[in-house]
């Protein structure tokens, strides 16, 4: 659950411009532990890993890391030490050191000048470590907070304005239409259309799509095209919280009104006044939940756990989800009401594997990003990696390529990726769906005629669905003329999908 997490509405939204989430670094040079820090974190925070100093301080040049966590033992120098050396270059930079019990005598002796912000001591539980590094990105935040404060008291209301109207411009560049990145003519060209226009009106919207198509990406685009750019953008990830957490988190509780509600909170329709509020999973919803969902969007007033008093808020509901949640509505499990309030407009982002001529366009661009979040370069693809991506049917969808590239990125040197970096899964996805293509299209005995005729067609139904039906450029590619094509497609009744 992201809220947003700066004074500056219009910066929150930037804070967030493809990098959404706090930059922590791990140093470690056991693999192991490296890998546990890095599992435990990976949910929250955008996780680098370094093995050593020197790698560490290379990171640290090219990230703006919030927090670093470093084991007290190292090859070379000690953690204490290091963070001694980072502190002059990097004093903004939150340090936590990672240390067993009988480290405690050469920590002791180094604490003060290392500025160390606090300890976990080994072995450390997913829970404390979790909280830990919570703790010291909120420190982080606060402290970038009063610096900004104090840069903008110092500069005035005129500069202050003009760096609004800056930040508003680069927000709004960010997340562009144009930067959702797809081939000529995908299928998401009509997609971004029809969200772009409808980002002006103050119309909800429901995105509907599997994991990792882009729905967020989307969602930000309308918020970034609409007028309440210079808003906050809220994140919610409904399927992810349990639905007592969900209501304080959405609504906001009273101090005292549970256990544990130590102190009054402010829910996330609150924060996200004047903004959006992009409700992830909203299909996994409780009925329960969905009941004081559909009031709070009804009367555009919520009620805070434990309070009496209703607060009113102004928000545009963007919602998604995974689930055809028509189906869910004729079965029950969703409420219609809810549904037509949520549903204003809705816009389907196709899965990857029904957009081909989408995946070298992405993969090209994720590519240059992760190398450049690595700081390992890379040049490009090569022909048989190519042919591999485009062979595999990415159930992940994007966030699976984008995965795939940064481990192939980061396991291989070659500048142009090769087809070998990619993993097994892949590798065998390519050759099983060739495979299968090939065992279910070819004859396995009979005229040599019919086996060939087999063969071309299997071959103009791949070339037609990687270049998503384009006749010109299909024809262009064999060699043929497009009345040839048309021919041989007809031949062979192979027709593109409605
Ligand atoms: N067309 C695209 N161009 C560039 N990056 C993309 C594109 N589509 C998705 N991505 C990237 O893929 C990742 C997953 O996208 P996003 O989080 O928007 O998917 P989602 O559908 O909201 O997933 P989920 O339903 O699991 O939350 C993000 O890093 C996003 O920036």
């Amino acid at each position: 659950m992201n809220a947003p997490d700066s004074d500056f509405a219009a910066a929150r939204a930037l804070g967030s411009a493809g990098r959404e989430l706090p930059w922590v670094l791990v140093v470690d040079d056991e693999q192991r532990s490296q890998e546990a820090m890095r599992r435990t974190l990976d949910e929250e925070f955008r996780v680098l890993t370094a093995p050593d100093a020197e790698a560490a301080r290379g990171m640290l040049e090219r990230h703006a890391i919030q927090v670093v966590l470093c084991d007290q033992r190292m090859p070379g120098l000690t953690g204490v030490e290091f963070f001694k050396q980072i502190r002059e270059t990097w004093p903004d930079v939150v340090r936590i050191l990672v240390s067993g019990y009988t480290d405690s005598h050469d920590i002791i002796a180094g604490v003060n000048e290392a500025g160390i912000f606090q300890y976990v001591l080994k072995p450390w539980t997913p829970d404390h470590l979790l909280g830990t590094v919570r703790s010291a990105v909120e420190a982080s935040r606060l402290q970038h907070g009063l610096q900004r404060l104090e840069l903008d008291l110092r500069a005035g209301p005129r500069a202050l304005q003009q760096r609004r109207d800056a930040t508003l411009r680069e927000v709004r560049r960010a997340y562009d239409f144009d930067r959702i990145v797809r081939a000529p003519g995908s299928p998401l060209d009509g997609v971004c259309a029809m969200a772009e226009r409808v980002a002006r009106y103050d119309l909800s919207a429901l995105i509907l799509g599997e994991s990792g198509t882009g729905k967020e990406l989307l969602a930000r685009a309308i918020h970034c095209a609409s007028p309440r750019m210079a808003g906050p953008f809220v994140v919610v990830n409904c399927g992810a919280v349990p639905d007592t957490l969900l209501e304080t988190e959405l609504f906001g509780h009273k101090r005292g009104s549970f256990t544990g509600a130590v102190e009054d909170r402010i829910g996330l329709f609150q924060q996200a006044d004047g903004g959006t509020i992009f409700l992830d999973e909203v299909g996994d919803t409780s009925a329960a939940f969905q009941v004081k969902l559909l009031r709070v969007l009804q009367e555009g007033e919520v009620r805070p756990v434990g309070s009496s008093r209703t607060l009113p808020v102004d928000v545009r509901v963007i919602a998604a989800t995974h689930r055809d949640l028509e189906a869910a509505v004729r079965a029950g499990s969703f409420r219609e009401d809810l549904y037509y309030r949520i549903a204003g407009v809705s816009l389907e982002v196709p899965p990857l594997r029904e957009r081909p001529g989408d995946v070298i366009a992405i993969a090209e661009q994720l590519l240059a990003d992760v190398s450049a979040e690595l700081g390992r370069p890379a040049s490009g693809l090569d022909d048989d990696c190519r042919a591999v991506l485009m062979g595999y049917p990415w159930p992940g969808n994007v966030r699976e390529l984008r995965n795939e590239l940064a481990r192939a990125l980061a396991l291989s040197d070659e500048l142009r990726l090769p087809a070998r970096a990619l993993s097994r899964r892949l590798l065998q996805g390519q050759t099983g769906a060739a495979a299968s293509t090939t065992a279910a299209a070819l004859p396995a005995a009979g005229r040599l005629q019919d086996r060939l005729d087999a063969v071309e067609a299997m071959i103009l139904r791949e070339t037609m669905l990687r270049l998503q039906w384009n006749k010109t450029q299909a024809a262009a590619e064999l060699g043929l003329s497009r009345m040839g094509l048309r021919a041989k497609l007809q031949r062979f009744g192979l027709e593109s999908p409605p």
